[in-house]
């Protein structure tokens, strides 16, 4: 191939030249003609075609053009969804992951409250499992075992799992991880091994948290922002019904008017941010600070002692019931909405029918509320009750989180 082509091959390869290819005809005429192709492997890019222009009369870069063009050709962004289903009294959402080679389907609990992905795994005891679906690494082409790396959780509930550490590929829809650290089990607690339908947990907060020694490793979501279109991911959950964990977009149908957005606070390692205030129905705003986490791990909303006695006086026959370790109330009872600050200018209300949680017991009589005390928790959680109220953006960049109606 001539020198110019082979030049201008390798220029266009490296986005610095036209997306056209000249093609030189073989006539002996002493003329030729020309004819263009289009090149399809040339990404429109401004920055390197500005930054031609000025390498071709000796202009120095920008420093800002600099970093534009070392940015270099964007290569294809991803997405990916899961569907949200919730178990019963949406207690926990469950979402379908692929972990491995051939892909196995796990149902994962995805937690915006933890950092750590462990699913039951085939070195568990079989009294440890039941019914659950395991990852066994040993089926698993594209496993590899991370030496001597272990881990160990404890939840807020008291539950509990550790084992050890292999790096697989995890898929979330059409999202895919190659070297994601997928925990195995070794051994878990009796409140996972009687939740028969979840098969492990896929923690979304920030790696801080992570449990692996000696090396903590990264979360899906944040070993996926760099192949991403946009580094954030949504959840968007749903009363009784299916909805959906979003990755890398924001689905403007997903939400009614304006995505409002608040600071977090990531130095626990959550998504902490500070509610402002809240209001009980039509009841006035009150102002009072509510430093809490988007926790979609949690299923309830745990809230200040004040607000929670607040919330209760407005619910006849409510009452702290010691045995239930909760406020409780008649199930018949008419609740009022909750309705908490995003800012000065938003509000998420959350329905009055989400806060009747569900029975004590089997008579159906008495309820347990979806609004308890986050007494010796340090923090109010926004739980699945809060969130699925709500259209969450979580953007770990930007360290903010996106509030909006739906
Ligand atoms: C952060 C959550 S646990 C989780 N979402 N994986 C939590 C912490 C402490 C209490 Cl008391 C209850 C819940």
């Amino acid at each position: 191939m001539p020198a110019l082509l082979l030049l201008a091959a390798s220029l266009v390869a490296s986005g610095l030249a036209s997306a056209v290819l000249p093609r030189i005809d073989s006539a002996n005429t002493g003329t030729a003609s020309l004819k263009q192709v289009r090149n399809p492997h040339f990404f429109p890019h401004g920055p390197s075609a500005l930054a031609k222009v000025y390498h071709k009369y000796g202009v120095p870069l920008s420093d800002d053009l600099r970093l534009a063009v070392a940015g270099g050709i964007p290569h294809k962004r991803v997405t990916g969804s899961g569907v949200a289903s919730p178990q019963q009294y949406d207690v926990e959402y469950l979402t379908p992951i692929s972990v491995g080679t051939p892909p196995l389907v796990l149902n994962l609990n995805l937690d915006t409250g933890s950092s750590d992905l462990w699913v039951f795994s085939s070195e568990l005891p079989p009294s440890e499992i039941n019914g659950q679906t395991v990852y066994d690494p040993t089926k698993s082409t594209s496993a590899k075992k991370l030496e001597g790396a272990t881990w160990e959780i404890e939840y807020g509930d008291g539950s509990s799992s550790e084992g050890d550490v292999y790096i697989d590929s995890v898929a979330i829809g059409d999202l895919t991880v190659t070297a994601q650290a997928v925990q195995a089990a070794k051994n878990v607690s009796a409140e996972f091994t009687a939740d028969t339908h979840d098969d492990g947990l896929l923690g979304l907060a920030f790696n801080t948290i992570n449990t692996v020694q000696p090396t903590r490793q990264k979360t899906f979501y944040d070993n996926a922002q760099s192949i991403l279109d946009a580094p954030v991911f949504t959840a968007d959950l749903k009363d009784d019904a299916p909805g959906h964990y979003n990755f890398g977009y924001i689905d403007s149908s997903a939400y009614t008017g304006n995505i409002s957005y608040l600071p977090v606070d990531s130095s626990q390692g959550f998504w902490m941010f500070t509610s402002p205030g809240y209001a009980i129905s039509k009841g006035g705003y009150k102002i009072t600070e509510m430093k809490g986490i988007a926790d979609t791990g949690t299923t309830l909303l745990l809230l200040p002692t004040s607000v929670v006695l607040a919330y209760y006086k407005q619910v006849d026959g409510a009452r702290y019931e010691g045995t239930q370790g909760g406020y409780i109330f008649a199930c018949s009872a008419t609740l009022p909405d909750f309705v908490f600050a995003v800012g000065n200018n938003a509000r998420i209300t959350v329905p009055g029918k989400y806060i009747n949680y569900a029975p004590t017991d089997s008579s159906g009589t008495t309820c347990f509320g979806g609004i308890q005390k986050d007494i010796g928790i340090g923090f109010s959680i926004f739980g699945d009750v809060a969130l699925k109220a709500a259209f969450v953006v979580f953007d770990g960049p930007n360290q903010q989180l996106g509030w909006a109606a739906k």
